[in-house]
């Protein structure tokens, strides 16, 4: 990918070098900088976020052994027991997209949102300035009680059909549930990220069954969190992992 990005720079130069010439027309402008840029958007954006939600979809299913046994039941249907999950799976798999909705409620891994106002606005009786400095909390926001019921516990089955989020999508739509923002500034990664996140968990609820080490009980983890620009977990996840498929993994 990094090879694909600095091809561009290549192109860049030789706009510059026609653009002495007086001949730039359908020669696309990078400088080193925005490249740079670029490669850091994708490599950061896409990189900790996906691996903390990874982080906190397990440790919230270990800490929920019924619900890792749903999400675990549906993939033996689903898949079977004598090969891993692929990409095409995904869209059979409803409870497992509600268990990483679920995670992203409770861990969004972006949880504070940085936005300028681009006009004079008011909410909630409050008038904010043109050009102000917002921050939207999504994290509390995932957690508010007036929006969500039971809203510190982690239930997948409420974004199942029949459950009170049944209708609630990760697009942006609903301000209730925003981990990937809203709007034209929203994350541009979403799709990609998903896919990252859903395919991993997927396979390793499928290839493995999972205990805590030393005779820890699932009540004993640990769920704090840091609360910065990202929130990743306060204490690493230790799992131990058995073999659960008929099958070799790799
Ligand atoms: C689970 C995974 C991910 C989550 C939860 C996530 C979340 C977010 C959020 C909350 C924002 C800010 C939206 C706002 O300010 O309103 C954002 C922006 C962004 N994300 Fe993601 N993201 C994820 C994966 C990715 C991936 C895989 C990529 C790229 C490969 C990516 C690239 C970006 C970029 C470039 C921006 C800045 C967009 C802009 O400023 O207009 N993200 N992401």
């Amino acid at each position: 990918m990094v090879d694909d990005m600095l091809a561009f720079l290549t192109e860049a130069c030789g706009a510059k070098a026609a653009d002495e010439t007086g001949d730039s027309q359908g020669f696309l402008r990078l400088t080193r900088e925005n490249i740079k840029a670029i490669i850091m958007d994708i490599m950061f954006g896409g990189t900790e976020t996906v691996a903390s939600a990874i982080e906190w979809a397990m440790a919230e299913l270990m800490k929920c052994p019924e619900e890792m046994k749903l999400v675990q039941q549906e993939l033996a249907d689903v898949v079977g027991m004598d090969r891993t999950v692929q990409e095409s799976d995904l869209d059979r798999l409803p409870y497992l997209k509600c268990a990483i909705k679920e995670t992203l409620r409770l861990h969004p891994p972006i949880p504070l949102l940085l936005h300028e106002t681009a006009e004079n606005s008011e909410v909630a009786g409050y008038f904010i300035p043109k050009q102000s400095r917002v921050m939207i909390n999504v994290w509390a926001v995932g957690r508010d009680k007036s929006a969500w019921k039971d809203a510190e516990s982690f239930k997948p089955g409420r974004f199942a059909p029949g459950g009170d989020g049944a209708n609630i999508d990760l697009k942006g739509n609903f301000f209730e549930l925003l981990p990937f923002g809203s709007g034209r500034r929203s994350c541009p990664g979403m799709q990609l990220g998903l896919y990252a996140l859903e395919l991993t968990v997927a396979n390793l609820m499928h290839c493995f069954d999972w205990t805590l080490p030393d005779g820890m009980k699932p009540a004993d983890l640990d769920m704090g969190d840091i609360f910065g620009l990202t929130a990743p977990r306060a204490v690493r996840l230790v799992a131990v992992p058995s073999l659960r498929l008929n099958c070799p993994v790799v």
